[in-house]
């Protein structure tokens, strides 16, 4: 049985001291059990959130990592460094690094390679654009990208790996998916993982659904039989969504 993982993904937003504030609100809050969560915070932001998250139920995930250790790379962040804050997840291949910032399935693969040898759990996106939803490209864009993001890895590796299916049409836009639609979808997925790396891997491996996830819509995704957990950016930045998000993903699971 697979645990659900429920992932805030703050992106570009909040300070040190508005991050603070919502870990302090968060941790005391009672915890639900039964759920795994991550809050995936701004970088500047992840020293303090370790503070106050660490022995906590909350994991620390950050939005983005480059693949070598160190080096002359101005502007980036290591995976070493990550770890040394005390991180445990790292989104890798968000479409808006794709789209923004030049991210390729190629550097994508890097990153999840160099993750993992330093102990970092990727957090890895696939998703089609409105285009390619609408041309009935789905399928293509999902298997490229998985098949390319996980190359390489061993299925014991892979086991560790969460997805995020992100159809990019639903994010922050209010058009989510259906439930049914992305279950489909991540089933799909799900099979390009076994062919690759067999059953045991595939039957281990987290697939999360992301776009325009609320605390309304939330306990639909989560009945279904291949979606493991949410990736939700609005909805998880007040701390009574995050929590009214993880209390869906758990009434859910029953
Ligand atoms: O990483 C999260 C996704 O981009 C979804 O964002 P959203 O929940 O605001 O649609």
């Amino acid at each position: 049985m697979r645990t659900p993982i429920i992932a805030g993904n703050w992106k570009m937003f909040k300070t040190i001291a508005e991050a603070t504030d919502f870990a302090k609100q968060l941790t005391a809050t009672k915890a639900i059990e039964g759920v795994e969560q991550v809050i995936c915070a701004p970088f500047t932001t992840l020293s303090a959130l370790a503070g106050i998250l660490q022995g906590t139920p909350y994991a620390l995930g950050a939005q983005n990592v480059h693949f070598a250790d160190q080096g002359a790379f101005t502007g980036e962040i290591s995976p070493l460094m990550l770890k040394e804050i005390g991180v445990k997840y790292v989104i890798i291949g968000h479409s808006e690094r794709r789209q923004y910032f030049n991210e390729t399935d190629e550097t994508v693969n890097k990153k999840v390679i160099a993750a993992l040898s330093h102990g970092l759990l990727p957090i890895v996106c696939v998703g089609e654009s409105l285009a390619e939803f609408e041309s009935g490209s789905t399928e293509q864009v999902v298997r490229t990208q998985t098949e390319a993001a996980l190359n390489g890895l061993t299925s014991d590796q892979v086991k560790q790996v969460v997805i995020a299916y992100e159809p990019i049409w639903a994010i922050g836009t209010g058009k989510s998916s259906t439930a049914e639609d992305a279950n489909k979808t991540i089933g799909y997925i799900r099979g390009c993982v076994e062919r690759a790396f067999g059953a045991e891997a595939a039957a281990a491996i987290r697939i999360q659904y992301g776009g325009s996830v609320k605390p309304d819509n939330i306990e639909g995704y989560l009945r279904q039989s291949d979606i493991d957990g949410a990736l939700v950016g609005g909805a998880s930045l007040t701390v009574d969504g995050f929590v009214q998000l993880v209390a869906g993903a758990s009434a859910a699971r029953g």
